[in-house]
């Protein structure tokens, strides 16, 4: 039978058959319903439940941002609030004081990860951010420290300045009139992790390895949004259906994203290896520990394990770091183009301080305060990941005293957080003069890499000291060289752009137009001496 004619057949079935399904899911919602806890204690607050289904309709209704319900609901129920969908338990953290003092000080019972059946779907199964708190992740983050660490930050930093050069001329050399900057925020976004990973030098957008690794990111992310995930984590036997069965499309993606994944994670690691035994591999997270003879002392066997679990070490840094740092790239422009007198500040900061025909770089950094303050808000404004990344508990707790079940999917409102400032400025404004204490000086409080974007706990985001210094290279290196402003139509009017952003796990703006122009012919001309021409 072809999978069109089992399609047909499905669609064909007698009712009885589908009420008899229905009846089925339904003996299971029961079954996952949550028995009485042995203390009797209550769940935190949360919205009313209808019977077996709990809040899915309260949810569903703004399942596309879902962030703005939590919110709400964090207003009406406060910090902590619970919700049940499809008996599954929800825990909702509103607050930073809430999130530190559950995921960071009780690590070891919120740092599991749900949604595994999901991920393995994909593919994705063995890259860190789906693992387990277990050992093999442990390993995972003992091998990220070696490369991520604040300290070796430092090490990074000429070759952040140089792909920030690079970006810039790729974007003075597009031809696309139309084309705005996004792309090329891809391209430097990416080739600056496959250098650090991989010494791999990728240097402009039609590189295979770069495009597979936005071709799983894209196809990935399209597919798992968060009603998705919630089905199939109430029943992972979903994932073992048919992928012709009317529904189930994503199973046939997911195929696709597995196929990518293999690539993405083998032909950069092969092609190191391949240097690395004909001793030409540049340094890099890959090759360092390919060379490093004390690890080879393990046997062989436990050698093959270790060198398969660095392979997908590599692979979570490449797609860990791609987007993230792209999309806040992004955000940025569009903040430029809404808030003119943003980019005015920070052009006069830096020119006083750099003068008017040096390029920045990372010795400034300590006198550019304003950059500091919108590298801060733009992690603020519209978080890139406005829920994170969730977390479950691998066993029940108390906490203030309400009961949290073993199992319960923990979600920290990263959005709900950054609106709860408590300066004057309405949160829903592009304002880096908020991050200034009357004194003028820099609060201390909302330092970029502890921000609840990245995350909390043991697991928060082990790669936000190197997006920090990316995105510090990449905003300074555009900000003295180009000047961005609204397009214009025909009639030479200004097109409008609006703060619209796209939903999903990952928010990025939606496209809008832009006009790019020099703003300093000295500072072009010491980027483009500075860039291989034969590249572009
Ligand atoms: C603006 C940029 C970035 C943002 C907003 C971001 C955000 C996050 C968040 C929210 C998490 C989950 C934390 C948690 O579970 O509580 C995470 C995990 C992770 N990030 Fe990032 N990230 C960024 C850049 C990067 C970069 C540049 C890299 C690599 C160099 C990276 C690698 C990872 C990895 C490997 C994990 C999984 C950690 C784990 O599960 O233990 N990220 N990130």
């Amino acid at each position: 039978m072809s999978s069109g004619q089992a399609a047909e057949l499905f669609r064909h079935l007698p009712l009885s058959l589908v009420v008899g399904g229905l009846l089925v899911i339904l003996a299971l919602v029961i079954g996952l319903s949550p028995r009485k806890n042995p203390g009797g204690l209550p769940f935190p607050p949360g919205p009313p439940r209808i019977p077996f289904l709990g809040n899915v309709l309260a949810v569903k209704m703004n399942n596309i941002r879902p962030w703005l319900t939590y919110t709400e609901w964090g207003k009406k129920y406060g910090d902590i609030v619970y919700s049940r969908i499809l008996g599954q338990h929800y825990i909702i953290i509103n607050s930073a004081e809430v999130a530190k003092a559950l995921l960071a000080q009780r690590y070891w019972i919120y740092s599991d990860r749900p949604g595994v059946a999901t991920y393995n779907l994909f593919g994705l199964g063995k890259i860190t951010i789906a693992l387990g708190h277990n050992d093999q992740w442990r390993l995972h983050r003992r091998l990220f420290h070696q490369t991520l660490r604040p300290e070796a930050m430092v090490r990074y930093q000429d070759l952040q300045l140089q792909k920030a050069r690079e970006l810039i001329v790729n974007i003075l050399e597009e031809k696309n009139p139309l084309a705005g900057p996004e792309n090329h925020f891809n391209t430097f976004s990416a080739s600056v992790i496959l250098s650090i990973v991989y010494g791999y030098d990728a240097k402009q957008l039609d590189d295979p390895v770069v495009i597979g690794v936005w071709k799983l990111l894209t196809t990935f992310s399209d597919e798992l949004y968060a009603e998705r995930a919630a089905l199939l984590s109430a029943f992972p036997s979903l994932a073992s259906l048919p992928a012709w069965l009317p529904g189930m499309g994503f199973k046939r993606k997911g195929l696709v994203c597995q196929r990518l994944m293999d690539e993405v994670a083998g032909i950069p690691f092969d092609h190191v290896k391949e240097q690395v035994a004909s001793g030409v591999a540049p340094s890099s997270m890959v090759a360092d520990f390919l060379q490093d003879e004390s690890k080879k002392l393990v046997d062989g066997g436990q050698w093959q394990a270790l060198e398969d679990e660095m392979k997908m070490v590599g692979a979570s840094v490449a797609l860990g770091g791609a987007e993230t740092v792209s999309s806040t790239l992004l955000s940025l422009i569009l903040a430029l183009l809404l808030y003119p007198e943003v980019q005015k500040k920070a052009c006069a900061e830096i020119d006083a301080v750099v003068g008017p025909d040096r390029l920045p770089s990372f010795e400034d950094r300590p006198s550019l305060p304003y950059i500091e303050a919108i590298l801060r808000e733009i992690m603020r404004w519209n978080p890139v990941g406005p829920l994170g990344v969730p977390h479950s508990t691998n066993t029940s707790d108390i906490y203030k005293g309400y009961y949290i079940p073993k199992g319960s999917i923990v979600i920290y409102n990263v959005w709900g957080m950054s609106r709860a400032t408590s300066d004057p400025c309405d949160p829903v404004h592009f304002n880096p003069d908020r991050h200034f204490l009357p004194n003028g000086e820099l609060s201390s409080e909302h330092v970029y890499t502890n921000n609840p974007g990245f995350g909390f706990g043991r697991r928060a985001c082990p790669g936000r000291f190197f997006a920090e210094t990316s995105t510090w290279a990449g905003v300074v290196t555009m900000l003295a060289t180009l000047h961005f402003e609204k397009a214009k139509d025909a009639q030479g009017r200004d097109v409008e752009v609006r703060n619209e952003f796209t939903t999903g796990i990952t928010l990025h703006p939606v496209p809008f137009r832009c006009s790019i122009k020099v703003r300093s012919a000295e500072r072009e001309g010491e980027i483009r001496a500075l860039v291989d021409p034969s590249q572009f």
